[in-house]
Parts: structure tokens; sequence; C-alpha cells
């Protein structure tokens, strides 16, 4: 489909989608509607809820699909992405709108009239007036300087959102329904990716529909390609097909791959502004070895904004790779679609080759099972509706292994330690990988970090939350993290106090199946237990390593104290001590119950040989060697960190292998 400029009108189009059903009764009130109909209507289930959440949506899609696709080639992530703002005059003529001065004033929302614009300066100035005399009598006035004037819903906000990547590209005539069909995409398989629905992209289109009716325009290379895409398509909503302008092959001189994505929507960058930059942070703490290049512009250049989230390593978590379904993970209809699909011709090459943990003797016997009707060798496109239930019933009785983990990408406790410290700095870091776990027959990993202290961490428990290696920014109360770390782990007991120490809490979860709540990719529920009981073990087990570090610290508080007290003490004890050895020593000739070291002791105090400032000495002496002792003690177990310290990142070799070494305090990386 080449160059197509035509761009039939909404009506023909309209027309055209709704085909009058000869059939339909008269009043019959039924209506369909499209997929994309849909969403376009119940845009807050996908994370579209208001302007402001629209942009950031917008930019953690199209981040997310950029850091999809240059993983899915193992390419070391770069990903630009430009929020440029547009100011109205900019937009209208962007759209071929001329600009248009108000001219009946009284018809505007933020229209005050002359009374009440008088009555407001009125109280201005009275303000004015009070805030003058408390200030000449040095107090401080609580009432603020301006009254409000009248506000309107306010002018629309338009930005132009691009982002650009070095990933894999896409296939040249896949683009017009990648980006145009909703529920169209190529991560439906049984893998971990960031996305999933086939939505994400047609979402961002839809609300740039819906809000300034500008078209998405992509361009696109796949390595070794001579030429590149440029592709510009909207969406018709209601046949829920793309509606392209332009689809053209172009020269790719520089053998460019990956994708460029350029939308322009309403947005609001002051109300989500701090979201958007929090969401790349999170991004870069759980993606370091992704670059990240970050800008703002806009007509005010104070407003502008560069931030570079530096890559921190090149090893990339191993390519999260495409599993067959576990047994009990499956239901009729999904039984229904591996008969359909399966290319396999008999029932036992079917159970052994199209589930993980079924082997050929193990098929066998869950044919037999089944019962006389069935056979290894029937034709598995024969089965009838019956028989499929029958085996659904038996996939849900039988016993299977439990479905291992090796599908599986989690970030790695090496990455998660990194972005931690690179983003937090914190004073104190502990992570946890657990081994895989399985839920309804998906299996999934847990891995955690906690930290103490660092840099812009309030006090109290701060959760950060992540799946498949997406930050979750919303709906935070809800999901099992957030509950996990508030209500079921006894901060106490690992010497943390959970109201006055700066707490961090990471928790990374990945699976070929990431229960969100709603398509908007917001927060995973509390109601799975087996997820929520690796979470707990995860932050507990994150918890003991810092106890251990805790404790020796509090240990360490506790013997300066200690020293300090004794110290102060010395003199006091020390004359008391004298004046008590003094008077005996005065009657110790007339008593013979003293012998050797105290008869000594006694007459060297009687000679003066032995006097207060002695034993002072003494006693100082001693309490310095008991705490040298002490501290000696405690560096050699715990480590010496009070010393001038520089962060250094080693420079790993590529395609190497990597043999991690754990211990409670550090994870050590050696490439053999
Ligand atoms: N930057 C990109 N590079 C390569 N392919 C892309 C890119 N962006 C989108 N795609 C392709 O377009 C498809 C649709 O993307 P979309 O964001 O709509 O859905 P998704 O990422 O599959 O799932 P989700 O809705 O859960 O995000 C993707 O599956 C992917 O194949």
């Amino acid at each position: 489909m080449d160059s197509e400029e035509s761009n039939p009108s909404p009506v023909e189009s309209s027309k055209k989608s709704k085909p009058k059903n000869p059939r339909k009764p008269k009043d019959s009130v039924l209506k369909q509607k499209s997929p994309a109909e849909f969403f376009a209507d119940n845009k807050n289930i996908a994370g579209f809820d208001n302007p402001g959440k629209c942009l950031y949506t917008t930019v953690r899609e199209l981040v997310e699909n950029a850091l999809d696709s240059a993983e899915s080639i193992s390419k070391l992530p770069m990903v630009e992405i430009t929020i440029e703002e547009i100011g109205r005059n900019k937009f209208n003529s962007m759209i071929g709108l001329a600009n248009h001065e108000r001219v009946d004033a009284e018809l505007y929302d933020d229209f005050e009239s002359a009374k009440a614009r008088e009555k407001r300066l009125a109280k201005e100035a009275r303000i004015q007036e009070i805030q003058a005399k408390n200030a000449s009598m040095g107090k401080k006035s609580k009432e603020p300087l301006t009254t409000k004037a009248i506000k309107g819903r306010g002018e629309a906000s338009y930005y132009r959102v691009t982002c650009k990547d070095n990933g894999r590209g896409m296939p040249h005539d896949d683009i017009p329904n990648m980006f145009g069909r909703v529920l169209s995409g190529t991560k439906y398989g049984l893998k971990q990716t960031r996305g999933k629905f086939g939505l994400g992209a047609k979402m961002a289109l839809i609300w740039s529909k819906m809000s300034t009716g500008l078209p998405i325009e992509i361009s696109s290379s796949m390595k070794g390609q001579t030429y590149s895409t440029f592709c510009k398509l909207d969406i018709d909503i209601h046949r829920n097909i793309p509606h392209i302008h332009v689809h053209e092959k172009r020269d790719n001189k520089e053998q460019w791959h990956g994708a460029e994505i350029q939308i322009v929507i309403e947005g609001n960058w002051t109300t989500y502004r701090s979201k958007i930059l929090h969401y790349m942070r999170q991004m870069a703490v759980i993606t370091p070895y992704a670059e990240f290049l970050f800008r703002f512009l806009s007509d005010t250049p104070d407003k502008n904004a560069t931030v570079r989230f530096t890559r921190r390593t090149d090893i990339m978590p191993p390519i999260p790779h495409e599993t067959k379904y576990h047994p009990s993970a499956v239901d009729l209809l999904l039984i229904k679609r591996l008969i359909a699909e399966t290319s396999k011709q008999n029932l036992l090459q079917f159970l052994q080759h199209e589930f993980v943990n079924i082997s050929k003797s193990h098929a066998e016997r869950l044919i037999g099972e089944m019962g006389p009707d069935f056979s290894p060798k029937m034709l598995v496109k024969s089965l009838t509706s019956q028989q499929i239930v029958r085996m659904h019933q038996l996939f849900r009785q039988a016993k299977f292994d439990d479905p291992s983990g090796d599908c599986l990408s989690p970030a790695g406790e090496y990455n998660l330690r990194l972005g931690i410290i690179k983003e937090l700095h914190p004073d104190m870091v502990a992570t946890y990988s657990g081994s895989a776990q399985v839920f309804e027959g998906h299996p999934f990993i847990v891995e955690a970090g906690v930290s103490i202290g660092g840099k812009d961490v309030k006090l109290g428990v701060n959760i950060f939350r992540f799946a498949n290696r997406i930050p979750l920014l919303f709906e935070q109360g809800a999901d099992v993290v957030t509950r996990t770390a508030l209500k079921r782990i006894n901060w106490n007991t690992y010497k943390i106090n959970q109201i006055q120490d700066k707490i961090g809490v990471f928790v990374s979860i990945v699976s070929t199946k990431i229960p969100f709540k709603g398509t908007g990719k917001e927060y995973i529920g509390d109601d799975i237990s087996e997820i929520a009981a690796t979470v707990k073990t995860s932050i507990q087990q994150c918890c003991s390593q810092l106890k251990f570090k805790i404790v020796k610290k509090i240990q360490a508080r506790e013997q300066q104290e200690r020293k300090r007290n004794l110290t102060r003490y010395i003199p006091d004890v020390t004359s008391a001590l004298y004046d008590v050895l003094k008077e005996m020593s005065a009657h110790a000739a007339k008593r013979t119950r003293y012998t050797g070291e105290d008869a000594e002791l006694l007459k060297n105090v009687s000679v003066k040989a032995v006097t207060d400032q002695t034993l002072r000495e003494k006693l100082a002496r001693h309490v310095e060697r008991v705490d040298y002792e002490m501290a000696l003690d405690y560096a050699t177990q715990s480590g010496v960190n009070e010393e001038p310290k520089e962060n250094i990142f080693v420079q790993t070799l590529e395609e190497s292998q990597f043999l991690d070494f754990h211990s409670p305090v550090f994870v050590f990386r050696l490439g053999i």
C-alpha cells in the first residue's frame, strides 16, 4: 500500500462503517461497538483519564515499546523522548485554523464583570494594607497577597511527543495495523514483555484523534534494510482500521534501524511534569543498561529541561523467550485454540509438544486416564467438545511439575542494586532475588531491594514497584507491594523505624502473565496469595540483611556511648577508690587479712607509689584498650565504611558469562 493522500470525510467513513442491517427488527435497540470505539469511550481503563495523565501514559507507552524493541534484538537501548509544547497559535496554524480574537467576552468561562473586578481589587488593596501594617509590627501575615481572578476551564495545551529508539524497527507492511488497529500486536504469545495487549500505541492515537485530530507519524527501518518506512495515519474508530495518509519507502543511507514515533496530543505538562520525570527516573533504576535522553522544549526557554539518564552497565538481562502453556494454566477456550493451531497430528504428539512438563510417558498415562474413548494415535482435531472438557477436567486435577522460570528475564540483583545506588545514593542497601514461583500455571520471579537513607527519599516507607520491568506509579494503595510493605512487615523486628527512617522498598515482579488490574497496567492486586507471600519473603530477606548491618552500627554507637560515659566517670570513680584504699592502707598494719597483691597495693598506696593519678591513668588506658579491641572486632565483621570512597564501574567483557557471589552485604560478579 503506497502513498495515499486522499482522506475520506468522516461522514463518508461513518456511512461505510454502519451498513444498514436489513434483518434488524424495527423496534430493536441493539447496537454494536468496535474495539476502537469501546476504548475511545472508556479511555480511562487504559490509563488515559485526563489530559495530564494522557500525556504521561503516551510517553510511557512509547518508551516501553522502544525498550521492548531494542531488547528483542539484544541491543543496548538508546531512547530519546522529546515533549515539545505547542502554543495555541502554532497549533492553529498546524491545522490550518486562522487565529480568532474574542469578540463577545461575556460568553467565556473566565469572564469577570467590572463590578466583580472592582470588588476583587478592593479586597486585594485591603489585604495589602493589613500586610504592610503587620510587617511594620514585625508580624507575619497569613492572608495571601492576591485574591484569585475568575479562572476558566483554561485553554487546552498541546504537545508534540517524539520517541526515537535503536530497536528492531517494524516491517513496512505491518506498520498501519500495528498503529491503526486496536488489539493488534506482536506480543500476545506466552512471553515476558512490557507490552501485552496490543493497545497502548493505538490509545495514544485515539487520544490524539480526540484532542487534536492530527495523525501519528512513524518512521522505521529494520536491520539491513536499504529503505526506511514513513507512515502517517489515523484510525477509523468505527471500523477499527487504519486510515492511511502516507505510507512510503524512503532512502536509508545511514543504515539506521529502529523507530521514531511522533504524535501531537492535548496534555498538561504543569501537573504531570513530576510524574513523567519520576517515571523516567524509576525506569533508569530498573533499566541501568539503557540510555535515556529526555527533553522538554517550550517557547519559554526557562521552562526547557534536558535530563540524561546515562547507561551504567552494558549487561543486559537475557532475552525472555516464548514458552508453551502449562497444563494447569489453560481453559477450554485455550485448549480449543491450541488444537486448531497445532501442527501435530495425534493426541499423544499434541500433549507432548504443545504443553510444558508433559513427557511422552506422562502423556500416555494421561491419555489412559482420560478414558476408553481416547487413544494416543487418535487425531487431535477429531476430539469432540465433550472430550475436550474431559481433557480440561483432568488438567485441573492432575499433578504436574511447576513450570520453570527459564523463560523469564528478571532485572537481576546486580542491575537492581546498581540502579538503586545510582539513582538514590542510599546509606545502606540490601537486595534479594528469589527463585521462580508459580501462580495459575504461570512462572514468576520476585526481586526486592530495601534501602535506608539517600537522596530525595522521604521519611517513612517509599515504595518503588516494577512489573515486567515497568515502573508502576499509580493506584499505589491497592497494590500487593504497598500492602505487604505497610501492613505485613514488622519493621521494628529489623531495627528499622517505619516512621523516622528513610526507607526505600523496591519490588520487581516478572512473569509470563502479570495479573494487572485493568489494561492501564497500574497495579497488581493483593488477591493472589502466591505473589503476596513471595513479595513478603523477598522484602523480609532484604530486611534481615539490613538488620545485620544495623545491629552492628547500633553496637558501635552504644560502645562509643559507653566509652564516653566511662571516661566521664573516671575522675569520680578513681578518687572514691583512692580514698577507700587510703583508708584501708592506714589500718592495714593492724590487720593481717591482706596478703599478696592486695597487701602490695595497700603498701604502695601508703608510700604514695600509687596515687589517685596512677589509678586515673590506668583506668583510662583500660577503657581505651577495650574500645580499640571492640572497634577492631566491629571493623573485621562489617567492613570499614567511614573511609573516603568512590564508586567505580567496571567495563564488562562482551559475550562473557558471569558468576555471581552473593553475600549478605554485597553481590560480586566475576567474568568467566
Ligand atoms: N518502537 C517500536 N519498535 C518496534 N515495534 C513497535 C514499536 N512500537 C510499537 N511496535 C509494534 O506495534 C505493536 C503494537 O504496539 P502497542 O503499543 O499498541 O501494543 P503492545 O506494545 O503490543 O501492547 P500494550 O498495549 O500492552 O502496550 C507492538 O506489539 C509492536 O510489535
